[in-house]
């Protein structure tokens, strides 16, 4: 469900597997072209869709034809997205989503929303971790974290995706940790983009991703997520990933600020979803729920939402009293 860059990418690895795999999304005349040419030229361009990849705008028939329904759309459409399915959802539907964040206004993990609206009655799962699309559908090695309610659903859809030449699953049961790292680690790369558009150097790159992770992992911890969920893929790996890459829609939006750009002109640019914008405002209000300190997305916030210099920010961060490291 999605038919963006990863909805696209997550689709073709599946199908390449010899999954048949039904790729919905909103826009008729998007999913028409994308019938026709079996590529997703906007998003991917050059990649011909695997035999196996259907595509089809028809929700109904897409839910009906499906038996796992993988959500890949923005964390703002994420919950509009479940209330689509829902009615269409029979007994042997099993849910999963790859889409990064919390929900905006509230600050909820994902999965307390996908329960509230689908019940307790569907197995559920999230897929994160430091998986670029486009690197993905090129068939270059990936791995990925994949926590589920329901094990069976872990094991049966992480085999869909394995594929011993490029694609590696890692099974996590820590449903919390798995969510939060994708969540943190969008608003921490648009930091380090912002250290690096001020020209700050790999110094300042490296602080950040380091007590990036430690607010990530303080964050977790209250949540009761295990502290080690974020040494993995779906925290240090992803964290890595989009903090040091230009790959990362994050990281280049947080370096088009560093270079004096207005954050609509940015995002513009960008052209595609910029998740870490609303995550910024959705972390401050889950840390500030559960009085979590997390200074680096605290001055962040400040600069996406209340106009704060970026350099005004990092010496904010540098002029913090004393502490010891953790
Ligand atoms: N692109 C990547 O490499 C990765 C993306 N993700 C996550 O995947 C999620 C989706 O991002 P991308 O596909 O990259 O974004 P994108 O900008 O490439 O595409 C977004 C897609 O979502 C669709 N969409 C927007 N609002 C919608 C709605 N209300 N209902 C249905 N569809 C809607 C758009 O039509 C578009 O097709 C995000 O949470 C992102 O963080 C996660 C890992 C990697
Ligand atoms: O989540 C991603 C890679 O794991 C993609 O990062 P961006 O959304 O910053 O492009």
């Amino acid at each position: 469900m999605g038919a963006g860059s990863y909805g696209t990418a997550l689709a073709f690895c599946l199908a390449r597997n010899g999954k048949p795999t039904l790729l919905w999304g909103r826009d008729e005349k998007h999913i028409q072209a994308l019938a026709e040419s079996r590529e997703n030229a906007r998003y991917l361009p050059g990649a011909t869709f695997p035999d196996a990849l259907q595509v089809d705008a028809d929700l109904e028939s897409v839910v009906a034809a499906s038996v796992d329904i993988l959500v890949v759309v923005p964390s703002h459409a994420f919950a509009a997205m479940l209330t689509s399915l829902k009615p269409l959802l029979k007994p042997h539907h099993r849910v999963i989503w790859a889409t990064k964040g919390l929900e905006p206004k509230t600050g909820r993990l994902l999965r307390e929303v996908a329960e509230e609206i689908l019940g307790l009655d569907y197995p559920l799962a999230v897929l994160s971790g430091p998986t670029f699309a486009k690197e993905m559908v090129a068939g270059l090695p990936t791995a990925i974290s994949l926590s589920s309610t329901d094990d069976t659903f872990a094991d049966e859809f992480s085999a869909k995706l394995h594929c011993a030449k490029s694609f590696r699953v890692y099974k996590n049961s820590d449903f919390t940790g798995v969510q939060l790292g994708g969540a943190v680690k969008n608003v921490i790369a648009i930091g380090a983009g912002l250290a690096d558009g001020l020209g700050f150097g790999a110094n300042a790159r490296t602080a950040l991703i380091t007590r990036g992770l430690a607010e990530l992992t303080r964050l977790g911890v209250k949540l009761g997520s295990n502290p080690e969920t974020f040494m993995g893929m779906a925290g240090l790996g992803d964290l890595v990933l989009t903090c040091t890459d230009n790959q990362s829609r994050n990281r280049r939006f947080g370096l088009a600020l560093g270079q004096g750009k207005s954050v609509d002109v940015a995002i513009e640019e960008i052209g595609q979803v910029v998740e870490g914008y609303r995550n910024t405002e959705e972390v401050h209000i889950l840390s500030n729920k559960v009085g979590v300190e997390m200074p680096i997305c605290e001055q962040i916030y400040a600069v996406l939402y209340h106009d704060k210099n970026p350099k005004e920010a990092a010496l904010a961060l540098l002029g913090r009293d004393l502490r010891t490291e953790g």
